[in-house]
């Protein structure tokens, strides 16, 4: 199956001067991570890279370092995440039916979840990787009034990979466009043109690296796991 990977962020709330997915965590760029998990799931045969024309250079550092065994093709992208994820869509070849996409800053999703969520995605058209939410969710005003306490049982964070069939994707992006929907994922599209989209159980592992805490935080996650894999 095909894995798109958007990483064509600028990072603004890492605050550093460069895209935070070519930032070094233990030793390798985060997006360095994301890539190693996509090649080590037996599910995704082909990558597509989403990156920005000014990270090319860097990127294709990255990839002569890892010399991933799959097929990996480079794809532009856009002033948003949405765009940035059209334009892959634009990429893919005709015969593609299904795809996964992935955010290349959710660097420590396992190989394990990209395969489940490719095995589901043969059973419905849409689903989202997600995990249900830890604390009361609080709906407030303008004036940071609260007006509503939603019933927990029914919130998710949602996480990716997400995958959909690739023509019914494409449609919904099209949708956006023509009525200037702006999302931050590709399941709220479909959402938003009726499609149903399924849950899979996400991993609370996968974080969104977005800020210099995440960065922490994800050393700290990556050194135990490389520490239990040492030991095992
Ligand atoms: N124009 C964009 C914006 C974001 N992304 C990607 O979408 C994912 C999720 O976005 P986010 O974490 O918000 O990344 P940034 O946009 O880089 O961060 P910020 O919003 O803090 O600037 C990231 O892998 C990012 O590289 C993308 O491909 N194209
Ligand atoms: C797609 C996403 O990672 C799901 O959690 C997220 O929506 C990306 O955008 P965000 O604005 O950084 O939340």
């Amino acid at each position: 199956m095909h894995l798109l990977i958007p990483a064509a962020g600028m990072g603004r709330r890492m605050g550093s001067d460069r895209n935070k997915l070519l930032l070094t965590l233990l030793g390798k760029p985060l997006l360095a991570w994301t890539l190693l998990a996509a090649e080590a799931a037996t599910e995704v045969t082909q990558i597509g890279i989403i990156g920005q024309p000014g990270d090319q250079t860097d990127i294709q550092a990255i990839l002569a370092d890892l010399a991933l065994t799959k097929a990996v093709q480079l794809i532009p992208g856009g002033a948003t995440r949405q765009e940035s994820v059209y334009n892959g869509l634009q990429a893919l070849p005709s015969t593609a039916e299904r795809v996964l996409i992935h955010d290349g800053a959710r660097c420590l999703a396992t190989s394990q979840l990209f395969d489940r969520c490719a095995e589901h995605l043969r059973d419905c058209p849409g689903l989202i990787a997600a995990i249900p939410v830890k604390d009361t969710i609080k709906v407030v005003d303008e004036s940071d009034i609260i007006q509503d306490t939603p019933d927990r049982r029914r919130l998710w964070a949602a996480q990716t990979p997400q995958g959909f069939e690739v023509s019914l994707l494409k449609q919904c992006h099209d949708q956006g466009r023509k009525l200037n929907w702006d999302v931050t994922d590709d399941a709220a599209l479909f959402e938003r043109c009726g499609l149903p989209v399924q849950i899979v159980a996400g991993e609370e592992t996968n974080l969104k690296v977005t800020t210099p805490m995440d960065l922490a935080i994800a050393e700290f996650i990556l050194r135990q796991r490389l520490a239990a894999s040492h030991h095992s």
